[in-house]
């Protein structure tokens, strides 16, 4: 009759702060992040029979993070993730995957008197540092999906709001009865960034995670580096185009990363014609005065991987 197609649970929106306090210089440091915990296994009774002994109850969930917050770093969040991943289908072994995604906020620490202050940050902009980590044992899931043993990462950036107000251009596109927007050679862009890198499988799992723990924040810096930087100056021909530029140097920067991802929305800024009032030019090259419009907006989105080596004959 019916069967069970999809079934994970966990807990979601879990808040965590942490604090370092170097005794030594009273310097403090603090990472906050938003955690979302997914559990697959041998759980399909407990929707099918109402069978709760196979249930990790999900405040359980949360009482864990807290404990491995508390014995573990919890920088860099690739690291942290995966602790967590590997702590749910190592505890449990009816549970054979563990999907952790986290969300990690900006606190960054402030200067005062023109010095960095020991224990004081303020939250510059909405950008966050995305993790999405999937830890299996290797069995596949009564109701769920599959996939190798081991470790699967995915790092990125969300949030991230740039425009540059010259230095764009859009021309050249498929012209058609359907075409209204005019050719333009110079313009203003605006995205928000939201990134990913794909990471080599780690099929060592934890192990080999934490032997290479120092990478992720390297990564980290390398690709919001390259993602500003090409914003900057890159004489964008297009979203598109700028955007490739962008994969590319990612996958040149970070050798264990396989495929680099972007997902751009297109903010659009129009012109307004003020000619109306006593001739007022505001078009083409004096154009001041624009209309950030909200939406609809354009979404590109591309994933650049690398090329597989040519096939011996
Ligand atoms: O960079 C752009 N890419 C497009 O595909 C597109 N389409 C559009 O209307 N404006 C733009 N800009």
């Amino acid at each position: 009759m019916s069967q069970l197609a999809y079934a994970r649970y966990g807990k979601d929106n879990i808040r965590l702060y942490k604090v370092h306090k170097d005794e030594k210089t009273g310097v403090q440091s603090v990472v906050e992040m938003t955690v979302r915990i997914l559990l697959e296994g041998d759980i399909e009774t407990s929707y099918t029979e109402a069978d709760n002994s196979v249930v990790v109850a999900t405040d359980t969930q949360k009482q864990t993070c807290y404990i491995l917050a508390k014995q573990n770093p919890i920088d860099p969040p690739e690291l942290f993730a995966s602790i967590v991943g590997n702590h749910f289908i190592t505890t449990y072994p009816h549970i054979h995957a563990a999907h952790v995604r986290i969300v990690q906020h900006r606190w960054t620490r402030l200067t005062v008197d023109g010095k960095p202050h020991p224990h004081s940050f303020f939250r510059d902009g909405a950008e966050t540092r995305i993790v999405e980590c999937v830890a299996r044992d290797g069995t596949p899931s009564s109701a769920g999906s599959a996939g190798p043993v081991g470790v699967t990462l995915k790092s990125g950036i969300d949030g991230l709001l740039v425009l540059k107000s010259t230095g764009s251009a859009f021309y050249g596109f498929h012209r058609d009865e359907y075409t209204q927007l005019p050719e333009t050679w110079d313009r203003i862009l605006s995205t928000e960034v939201e990134s990913r890198w794909n990471w080599n499988h780690f099929a060592g799992g934890l192990a080999e995670i934490k032997a290479v723990a120092p990478k992720f924040n390297e990564a980290w810096a390398a690709a919001r580096k390259i993602t500003l930087d090409t914003f900057a100056k890159d004489n964008s021909a297009s979203v598109q185009n700028t955007m490739y530029k962008m994969c590319d140097q990612i996958l040149e920067a970070v050798p264990a990363v396989d495929s680099v991802e972007y997902s751009l929305p297109n903010k659009h800024y129009f012109e307004i014609d003020l000619s109306w009032h006593k001739g007022l030019k505001n078009t083409g090259k004096d154009a001041e005065v624009f209309a950030p419009q909200s939406n609809p907006n354009g979404l590109i989105q591309c994933t650049v991987s690398r090329k597989a080596p040519k096939a011996r004959l």
